[in-house]
């Protein structure tokens, strides 16, 4: 048996469609693994009444079939799904962590982050790495075609989950298929600026960094209050403020110290706008763990 706990995620960072990703510290999955003649799959937590326990339709399922490595797996959820913090993407990826070692597979991390992306295909459409990447090796991620590049970063955040679902699959049928010119000049200077306030921990800079485009703008309708939250979180000291995945959760990053008092003023704008929701003041987390 095997139990390993990975973190929820906020991916597309503004600047990053299907590229960027954030581990955080919480909240989190927790999933275990006991070697079986067929996989099974049994699901508690938050959400669980939303979540597929047909091995076909849960990512970690999915992973246990393209890893040929059958288990009974009990899914502990802790990030709610629907959320735009990378819930199917944390069940794939502990999945691809724990029976990768309950089979003694010896895969890389980087080998895991396909195999669980594969677990996210099964759910959204596409085999998009953005969240299992982070989800598998902790800290900031940037995903190409060819290669996952990873760094360490220590940035205070807080992200902010309203009462609305907002499912990945739909969220991805906004978004347009291409883009201007000047458009893309901008949002390279924005990632790059992003890339540089990781590499730096320098929260001015990746706030600086994580402007939505047009990419990442068109879930913005998506979620009632965005507008008011986003500018009460910059009121409040954040030094940016983007839509999380594919929504609603909503992220804001923060000067040292900062994130209680940008998480209250998210959660008074919601209300305001008549939303429900609830805060994680956090900071950027580590990977995939076997406890
Ligand atoms: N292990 C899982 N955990 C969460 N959601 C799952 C899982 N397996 C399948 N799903 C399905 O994936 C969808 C949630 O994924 P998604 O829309 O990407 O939300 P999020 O933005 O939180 O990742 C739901 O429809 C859910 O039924
Ligand atoms: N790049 C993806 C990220 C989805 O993140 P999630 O946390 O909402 O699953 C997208 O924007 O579709």
């Amino acid at each position: 048996m095997v139990t390993v706990r990975a973190p929820a995620t906020s991916a597309n960072l503004g600047s990053g469609f299907d590229v960027f990703g954030l581990a955080l510290e919480r909240p989190a999955d927790v999933v275990r693994v006991e070697r079986a003649d067929e996989t099974t799959i049994e699901v508690t937590g938050v959400g669980r009444q939303y979540i597929p326990e047909n091995p076909a339709k849960n990512t970690a399922g999915v992973v246990a079939e393209e890893l040929d490595a059958p288990a009974h797996i009990e899914i502990n959820k802790g990030v709610r799904p629907s959320s735009g913090l990378g819930s199917s993407a944390a069940s794939a990826a502990a999945a691809a962590v724990a029976l990768n070692e309950l089979y003694d597979r010896g895969l890389t991390p980087t080998e895991l982050v396909r195999v669980a992306a594969e677990g996210e295909a099964a759910v959204s459409g596409e085999a998009h790495a953005d969240n299992v990447a982070p989800a598998i090796l902790g800290g900031f991620t940037i995903v190409t075609d060819e290669d996952v590049t990873q760094v360490d970063a220590s940035i205070p955040v807080v992200a902010c989950l309203p009462e609305i679902v907002v499912s990945t699959r739909d969220a991805r049928q906004v978004v347009p298929q291409s883009v201007e010119i000047d458009e893309l000049v901008s949002t390279v200077g924005d990632a790059a600026t992003l890339t540089a306030g990781m590499f730096r921990n320098d929260p001015e800079l990746v706030g600086k960094g994580l402007r939505n485009n047009s990419l990442t703008g068109a879930r913005e309708s998506l979620i009632k209050g965005f507008d008011a939250v986003r500018e009460s979180a910059l009121s409040a000291g954040a030094t940016g403020v983007a839509v999380s995945g594919a929504g609603p959760s909503v992220l804001a990053v923060c000067r040292e110290g900062g994130q209680s008092s940008v998480a209250s003023a998210m959660l008074d704008a919601f209300f305001d706008a008549g939303v429900e929701a609830r805060a994680y003041p956090t900071s950027v987390g580590s990977g995939a763990a076997i406890l």
